[in-house]
């Protein structure tokens, strides 16, 4: 299932929105500190637990978790770093009966809850602050964040003062964007969505399990979706892309080459020549292992057929606006997308929205947190991918992966997100001493669970 995810202020926005459809703020509150303290109980045993409370709302659902977590059973400490300077916060700690101590004289605890700040946060936290809650925080057998780590910026994932490692964060309504770009969401744990009873549609979102197309009963390999690929220089990057567009079930995978490719299974076609007028080429790949030979790309860019643009041909692109009126799928990591796109401003978020905006293409936009952009304003997070993905050609294959799911019918951004979830989860599939070969060997796996 795809989480929607908003920004601190459109997350006020729809907070509004459900106080002025007649939810009080204080129902929202409850609602969101009742969740906290259920997901408490669902994941964690039932040892002694530490509430650490801000003065805004994030306090003010620490409160009302605390006062559901004692009639749990859970022996509870309440410890403030400043008394409730909102309404709704102010409400929640008269609820609380019982003792409430100053934060400086907490002492570690096995379940510490963080709910000083949240999307509130405005600035870093004082160090003397920050340092204490660290130490709190990593002495803790389990650490929860209240919506985020306190020190977390919602919008970008920057950390505005250092964070500990938190096991577990519980959100409401919708995840932030903090929650799934670096460096914050590695040190978030597990991420729980609580419903709170707010209308959370977005544009942007993390994506979740694909729904792929059924096959046709009366299908032929061409109707399975014929990808095209072009080789270049450095063979073994494009017979790594055209394996695992043949295992993300193309019906038929062709490389042009005009070297004869080793290895390459017999039901990948090599050909000299390529004829990309081919009305049932249903995508073209382009990039891997290409080297510095713009010719390539310009004849895929001939072509009127979906192309997916790669490694060394996103540097040979030029200039964004070239692929405008192309329909064009964009795979930078980091370095990559800097080439093309220059050294523009903003968070990740705003840096892919205006990619695709500037080139009309689908971007995805590579790195432990890899991010779907859509000319038209769609934004996918990727949920957490295994770290072992930082190896060599593990690119190559997610780029053969969107090829296959294009040319079976799925649309640019639909099927980038699609590949991007199951290259995680193939990863995971492999495990932890995989290599890129090994990668697409576990995509029939991943497809075969959905
Ligand atoms: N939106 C929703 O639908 C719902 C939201 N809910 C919850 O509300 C949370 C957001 O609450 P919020 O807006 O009150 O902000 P919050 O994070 O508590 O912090 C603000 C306070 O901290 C202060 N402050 C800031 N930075 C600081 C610093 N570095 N060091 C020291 N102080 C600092 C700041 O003061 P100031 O910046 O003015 O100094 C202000 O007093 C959200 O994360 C979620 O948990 C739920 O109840 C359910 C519905
Ligand atoms: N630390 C990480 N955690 C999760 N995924 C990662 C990490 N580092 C890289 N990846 C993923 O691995 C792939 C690497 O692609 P790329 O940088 O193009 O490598 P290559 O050019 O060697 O194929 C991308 O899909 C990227 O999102
Ligand atoms: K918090």
């Amino acid at each position: 299932m795809a989480r929607p995810i908003l920004t601190a202020e459109q997350m006020r926005a729809a907070e509004r929105q459900a106080i002025a459809s007649g939810t009080p703020e204080t129902t929202l509150m409850e609602r969101a500190g009742q969740a906290l303290a259920e997901t408490v109980r669902l994941h964690v045993g039932p040892r002694d637990v530490l509430l650490l409370c801000g003065p805004g709302n994030n306090g003010g659902d620490g409160y009302v978790a605390a006062r559901h977590l004692a009639a749990m059973g859970y022996t509870v400490k309440v410890a403030a770093w400043a008394d409730p300077t909102s309404d709704a916060a102010r409400w929640a700690r008269s609820q609380w009966n019982g003792p409430v101590e100053p934060f400086a004289s907490a002492t570690e605890t096995p379940i510490v809850i963080d709910c000083l700040f949240g999307t509130g946060l405005s600035r870093g936290l004082e160090q003397s602050l920050f340092q204490r809650l660290m130490l709190l925080v990593d002495n803790a057998l389990v650490a929860i964040a209240c919506d985020l780590p306190s020190g977390v910026s919602s919008d970008d994932g920057a950390l505005l003062s250092p964070i500990g490692r938190y096991d577990l964060t519980v959100t409401f309504g919708a995840l932030k964007p903090a929650h799934r770009l670096m460096p914050a969401m590695a040190s978030m744990g597990r991420v729980v969505l609580a419903d709170i009873g707010i209308d959370a549609g977005s544009a942007w979102f993390e994506i979740g399990a694909p729904d792929l197309p059924p096959l046709e009963p009366a299908g032929h390999k061409y109707s399975r979706g014929l990808v095209h690929c072009l080789a270049g220089q450095m063979p073994g990057a494009i017979a790594l892309a055209a394996n695992a567009a043949a295992r993300s079930g193309a019906g038929y995978v062709r490389v042009s080459t005009s070297l004869p490719i080793d290895g390459l299974p017999s039901s990948i076609v090599q050909t000299g020549g390529a004829d990309l007028q081919d009305e049932r080429i249903g995508c073209i790949l382009v990039g891997p292992g290409l080297g510095d030979v713009p010719q390539v790309l310009t004849l895929a860019l001939t072509a009127p057929r979906p192309i997916v643009i790669d490694a060394d041909a996103i540097g040979l692109v030029g200039e964004p606006e070239r692929l405008q009126g192309h329909d064009t799928i964009l795979t930078p990591h980091e370095g990559e997308f800097r080439k093309l796109f220059g050294e523009s401003e903003g968070s990740k978020a705003e840096r892919a929205l205006e990619a695709a905006r500037r080139s009309q293409s689908v971007i995805v936009y590579k790195g432990p947190d890899t991010l779907v952009a859509s000319p038209v304003g769609s934004l996918a997070f990727a949920p957490p991918a295994p770290a072992w993905l930082a190896t060599a050609g593990t690119g190559d294959v997610l780029s053969g992966m969107i090829a296959a799911l294009r040319a079976r019918g799925l649309g640019p951004f639909d099927a980038a997100c699609a590949a991007v979830w199951l290259h995680g989860r193939a990863a995971e599939v492999a495990g932890s001493a995989m290599i890129a070969d090994d990668l697409v060997e576990a995509i029939p796996l991943a497809i075969a669970e959905l």
